[in-house]
């Protein structure tokens, strides 16, 4: 027996969620992207079954039909999905980063008596379009659903089970609730490192070596900010009322550190630093095997290697020929004439651990996975 998924949006997600859905082999997946391009590649690259003609082409097949395009590109697809020809069975899904706007959005599809459950995947990346999808994407990540209080129990048990395939951690959360939580966690974050890059910049037109400058601290801050504008457009559009309560906290919390500094008292400086380092240690952690609560989760390989040019293209170019794809590569310490610790981050465990594999095979080069 197949069971046909048609997934709206072949980018990151809606190739990665193509990939990990493609491991039941019972499951057919029709894909459709305004951009042809992306979707001639989703089909080449045997991401997809079939390219459908149209997004109501895609649907009038779909067992389960998932949107997986910016939020506001949601939100107006399933408007116009009250007029397409569906199969009464389907189960709608979506995998937007906020829930509430997509929920009422999807009210019309509801109450024609389709069912429509919001989806996140809480797993992503700063990279956008087809060509960085992965099937690990969602391992060990949290998988947030939001059915409406109308939802059948036992569509919700069908998508649960559609989706254990894709190894998230699938949770059930109220849709405000989500929204309210991925402000603090992720949306307000963005805007934060978006900030610190743009006030980067300004200082540039003053001190134009300041640029060389933004090492570590200041990349480990603003990975996020090379995300895809448009999209994170639409979510902070759509998320604005929490981003609002959110910088007001975040005003104030800076008003407080602006006197804290003119008081001058390293006592309370201290402090403010030692609250903020106990929190943040005691935040679940990411190991080898399990991945808890993580939401830009990175998976770190550690390499102890001669401090000369020639390494680095040396350990690219291994992990090149393996199909390794890295999500970042940098120098953490570098003691001249001795060894630097190259740090290579990756999308999933199962690709950290190959390359901790490969290049254990063909490098003298110690390592470790912390
Ligand atoms: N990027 C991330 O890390 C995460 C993103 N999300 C959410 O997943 C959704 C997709 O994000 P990504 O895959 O990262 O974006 P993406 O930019 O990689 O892919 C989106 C795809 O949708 C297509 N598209 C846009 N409007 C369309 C329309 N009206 N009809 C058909 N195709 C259309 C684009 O051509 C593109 O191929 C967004 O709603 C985002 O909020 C959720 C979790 C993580
Ligand atoms: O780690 C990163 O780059 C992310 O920011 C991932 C991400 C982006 C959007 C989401 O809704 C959820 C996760």
């Amino acid at each position: 027996m197949t069971t046909n998924v048609s997934i709206i949006g072949l980018g990151l997600i809606g190739g990665s969620l193509a990939l990990a859905l493609k491991r039941n082999p019972e499951i057919v997946i029709t894909g459709f992207d305004r951009s042809y391009k992306s979707a001639d590649e989703a089909y080449r690259r045997g991401i997809i079954d079939s390219v459908a003609p149209s997004v109501k082409a895609a649907a009038k097949e779909a067992d389960y039909l998932i949107f997986a395009v910016p939020v506001a590109a949601t939100a107006q697809l399933l408007h116009e999905a009250v007029l397409w020809d569906m199969k009464p069975s389907v189960i709608v899904t979506d995998t937007g980063s906020t829930k509430q706007p997509i929920m009422s959005a999807a009210k019309g599809l509801i109450s024609k008596g389709i069912t429509f459950i919001g989806g996140h995947p809480m797993a992503g990346s700063h990279k956008s379009g087809i060509s960085a999808a992965i099937e690990h994407l969602f391992e060990n990540a949290y998988y947030v659903l939001t059915p409406p209080e109308s939802c059948p129990p036992d569509d919700l048990e069908r998508l649960t089970s559609l989706l254990t395939v894709t190894q998230g951690k699938l949770a059930v959360l109220d849709a405000s609730e989500h929204d309210r939580m991925t402000a603090v966690v992720s949306h307000f974050p963005h805007i934060i490192a978006s900030s610190l890059v743009n006030l980067l910049a300004s200082q540039e037109q003053r001190q134009p070596f300041v640029r060389r400058l933004a090492a570590g601290g200041f990349r480990d801050l603003t990975r996020i900010a090379s995300a895809d504008p448009v999209m994170w457009r639409d979510i902070t559009v759509q998320n604005k009322e929490e981003l609002i309560g959110q910088l007001d906290r975040w005003l104030s919390e800076m008003q407080t550190v602006r006197e804290m500094l003119k008081n001058n008292d390293p006592g309370s400086i201290q402090q403010f630093f030692d609250e903020a380092k106990q929190f943040r240690d005691h935040l679940p952690s990411v190991t080898q095997n399990e991945v808890q609560g993580a939401l830009y989760m990175q998976f770190d390989l550690h390499i102890d290697v001669p401090d000369h040019p020639g390494v680095i293209s040396e350990i690219t170019r291994i992990l090149a020929e393996k199909e390794i794809s890295l999500t970042n590569i940098r120098i953490v310490e570098t003691r001249t004439d001795v060894y630097g610790i190259l740090v290579i981050s990756f999308r999933s465990p199962v690709e950290r651990n190959q390359a901790a594999q490969v290049l254990e095979q063909e490098t003298e080069y110690s390592m470790q996975i912390l």
